[in-house]
Order: C-alpha cells, then structure tokens, then sequence
C-alpha cells in the first residue's frame, strides 16, 4: 500500500492549529501524479482484449492541468462511439470477489449511509482488489494515480486556510470517519486465516482507506442498476476502466450512454459533438460547487457558474445586515405570527428547519432566503399573502411586494454580502500575490479554492447592485410620469 499524509482536525471549530499525523512517505501534493504501478500496462490494449472497444483515434496523454487524460488524435465526427466496455469490465461491488467475503460485506455495512460515504463502500472492494496477488482488474488498478489531491491529504495548515467552515466541517468530518473506520476494519480483519482475510492479510490504515475513497469519488460513476418494482431503477456506482481517463468541462464533448440487453449492460462513451485533432475527450461530472470538485475530485474551477456560499439564517445576523444596509427598525429577530408562518413554510421557522441557505450559483439569491426577506421586511400582512411562495421566492420577478419593499431586501443582501466578505482573514488581492510565490500544490487549490469562495459574494454583490439600480430607477421614471 503507499502511504499517504492524512491528518486529523482535532475539532471541528474553524481556523484550527492541532493536527494529528498519521503516516507519510511519498509527497501526496507534487503535481505530478505517479500510477500505482511504476511501469503499468497499456490500458487500451487492455480494453480491447477483453472484448471492448476503443476508437482508432484515441490515445492517453497528459493533458494539462488535469493529469493524464483521452486525446483524439485524428478528426472524430459526431455520434461516433468512442469507448465500449462489456459487462465484465466495470469494477462494482458485485463483481466477482464480493460474493465470497462475508468480512467484506460486513465492512460495507458498517460505513455509515450518508452521502458523502459513498465512496467508501465500493472502495473498500477496490482495495480488496488491489491486495489480491493476479487481480483481474490489476491491468487497470496499476494505472491509478497513487495519490490524490483532495483535501483530507492536505497539510492541516491548508485546510486552515481554506478559510471557508463548511468545507472544513466536511474535511473534518471525512478525517475522523477515516480514522474511526481504520480500527473498525482493524478490529474485523484481527485473527482472521490468509484465506478469509479481504484484503490479502495487508494491513489496512486511514490513509489506504483515504487512498480508495478518493480514488472512487474522483473516478467513480454512478450508473443505472437494478430495475425496481416500481419502475424506477437504483443506482449503483462503478469504476468505468478507460472512460474514467476523461477528465472533466461543463462543456463536455462525449457523454457516457448504458447499452442494457437481456441481462447484460455495455458501457459506451459516444461523441457528443465533433472532436477536432488533439482535443481531449471531456465528459461533464455534474453541475457541483468548488466544495464538491474538491472534496471529491481534488480540483477548482474558476468561475464555476454553479458555486455558491452557505450562509446560515440567523435573524440577529439579518438584522444587523439590515440595519448596515438602512433599512429601519428590521425584526427577523422577533417575526410576527404571520410573518412566522411564511418562514416555516420556507422550513426557516418551527420543526424540520433547515437553516444552511446560499448566494450563488444559477440562482443568485436562495429562493427562501429572497421569500423570507422580502416577508419580513413587509409590514403589510395582506399584500404578502395574496402572493405565492413561488413569486415571493424568485428574483426575475420584480418588486412583488413594492418598490421600497425590494430596496430593502436588495440592500440588505448586499450588507449580508459585505458582512460575509469580511469575514475571510485574507483580501483577493493577497491571495492572488500568495499564488505568485512559489506555494506547494495543495497551498495552491487551497488560495484558488477561498479566491473563488470571495468571487461568488462580490459577483452576487454587483448582480443585486444592479437589479436595485435598476428597481430604483424605474422607480423614479414613475414618479415622474
Ligand atoms: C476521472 S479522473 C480523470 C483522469 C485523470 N486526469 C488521471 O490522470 O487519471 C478525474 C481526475 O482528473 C483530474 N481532472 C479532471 N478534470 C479536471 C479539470 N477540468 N481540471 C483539473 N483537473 C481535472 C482531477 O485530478 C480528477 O480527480
């Protein structure tokens, strides 16, 4: 197994300075990321002798900056197929080897059901697979990168510094389950014979753990798998050997299609419009904020139109970004009944709250959040309730409770805005003369990570700015008429 950094946030309050190391050997942050193996085999060779297909004008080579990736090396026109993998290929749970290890399926279980574990799962089966002395997926295993850039492999000082608590609560949180989860499969394994141990008889710790999570969110997809009987089918994850080289882009050029016949399903990667010579193969991952890309695949896009900031809805904040903003004698933190009851319709008041709202993204503003400005800084209860949630919740729509109405909860965003600024130790243009230095990789996603964190609130600042401009001057042309 390689050893990787892992380190441990010893609490969950931000900005922390205690860390725990755990184990180190190769540098899990140098641009450059090595395979597994040092000489591995040839991956389309492989592909093909298995039965699969790979298009005559594909190659791997490294595509900057994203590592190693698919290039055409010809012309390819549209809808042509690019990748075809039979059945046997995608490494799944239940692929063969699962079925005969009871320790296994037990370790499975325990990983805890939430979202964010679901990597752990089917990485437990990837590793139970690299152990294996003449693994048939070795071909494939050999030529993962032996080490990912995510952030639970970061030096603690660059998580600090990543200056952004909620990604910091979810690195945290993945470094404990981690380190938690190591003695649980330590635990299980003790004692075992060669022949019921799943992983060979190596020995398993946080960092091999932390090894097949990421290699699984960054490479895994999730695929249709079992029809259920309603009609709906589940979704199982596989690694896709050879597809999972196509790095990512919001403006993809192949996309991946399942072939389902009888009982057997084929993978297929298909030209989704003409790739020119030397374009690379890009598939889009999902339409995810940095806080994904990074946590799961070890990357920042910059200007990633669906990033957002999480905001928590506090009506003491509130009041202050209203009174900030000029907004006379606000009271989010004492609503009306009335008032009350628009919020736990917006789930912000009452049972079931969810308090996490966001700026950013497509949306610009939450639509809760604008609903529950706008219905509290109402003073007339009739106006608010001969409107729908829907209107009260979208911003195309203007002034829906009045003009003066609208300038108070624009302004008020824009205080909100001022106030989450400031709370970042450091200013975009420090950040950006950081970059300049010299700066290890991991300190170098982690700047680009908080620049773009600050760039979402200052671009929701002049969107909004705007958009009350815009309300204040039609004002004024009415008045005027
Ligand atoms: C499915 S793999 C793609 C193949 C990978 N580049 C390799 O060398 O094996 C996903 C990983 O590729 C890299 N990657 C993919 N798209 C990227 C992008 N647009 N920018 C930067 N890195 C990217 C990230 O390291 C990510 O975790």
């Amino acid at each position: 197994m390689a050893a990787l950094d892992l380190y441990l946030l010893t609490t969950t309050k931000p900005y922390l300075t205690h860390l725990r190391r755990l184990a180190c050997s190769a540098s899990p942050t140098s641009p450059y990321r090595a395979r597994l193996a040092p000489r591995p085999p040839d991956l389309v060779k492989w592909v093909r002798a298995e039965g699969g297909f790979v298009h005559q004008s594909i190659t791997i080579a490294q595509v900057d900056p994203c590592g190693l990736g698919l290039v055409a090396t010809e012309e390819i026109p549209k809808g042509s197929d690019l990748i075809a993998l039979p059945d046997h290929l995608p490494l799944r749970f239940d692929s063969n080897g699962a079925r005969d290890s009871a320790v296994l399926a037990s370790l499975v279980g325990q990983v805890p059901g939430t979202e964010e574990l679901w990597a752990m799962r089917l990485g437990l089966r990837l590793l139970q697979e690299r152990a294996k002395i003449g693994s048939f997926w070795w071909p494939y295993i050999s030529n993962l990168p032996e080490t990912y850039s995510v952030p639970i492999f970061f030096p603690g000082e660059d998580i600090k510094n990543l200056q952004y608590a909620p990604l910091l609560h979810q690195v945290n949180k993945r470094c404990r389950f981690l380190l938690d989860f190591e003695k649980e499969v330590k635990h299980a394994v003790e004692n075992l014979k060669p022949d019921d141990h799943p992983f060979g008889g190596q020995d398993i710790d946080a960092s091999s753990l932390g090894w097949a999570m990421s290699a699984v969110s960054s490479r895994a997809f999730r695929v249709y798998g079992e029809k259920l009987q309603h009609g709906s089918c589940t979704n199982v994850p596989m690694m896709l050997p050879l597809i999972d080289m196509c790095n990512h882009s919001f403006h993809p050029n192949a996309e991946i299609v399942q072939e389902q016949r009888m009982q057997s399903s084929k993978m297929l990667v298909i030209a989704e419009t003409q790739i020119k010579r030397n374009d690379p193969l890009v598939l889009n991952y999902g339409c995810l904020n940095n806080d994904l890309f990074l946590l799961d695949y070890g990357f920042v896009i910059p200007s990633n139109p669906y990033d957002c900031v999480e905001l928590k809805y506090d009506g003491a904040l509130f009041d202050a970004a209203s009174i900030a903003a000029g907004v006379s004698s606000p009271n989010f933190s004492s609503p009306a009944p009335w008032q009350q009851h628009v919020l736990s319709k917006l789930n912000l008041h009452g049972e079931d709250t969810v308090l996490k709202v966001s700026l950013g993204g497509p949306e610009i503003v939450e639509g809760r959040l604008l609903a529950a400005l706008r219905a509290l800084l109402a003073s007339d209860m009739e106006i608010v309730q001969k409107h729908d949630l829907i209107t009260l919740k979208s911003l195309s729509v203007e002034a829906p409770l009045g003009v003066s109405n609208e300038v108070a909860a624009l302004r008020t965003l824009v205080a909100l805005c001022v106030i989450a600024l400031g709370h970042f130790p450091t200013k975009i243009m420090e950040d950006e003369s950081q970059l300049k230095q010299d700066v290890a990789s991991s300190t170098e996603l982690t700047i680009q990570f908080r620049i773009q964190k600050k760039s979402v609130i200052i671009d929701v600042m002049r969107t909004l700015s705007k958009r009350l401009k815009l309300v204040l001057s039609k004002e004024s042309v009415a008045s005027q008429s």
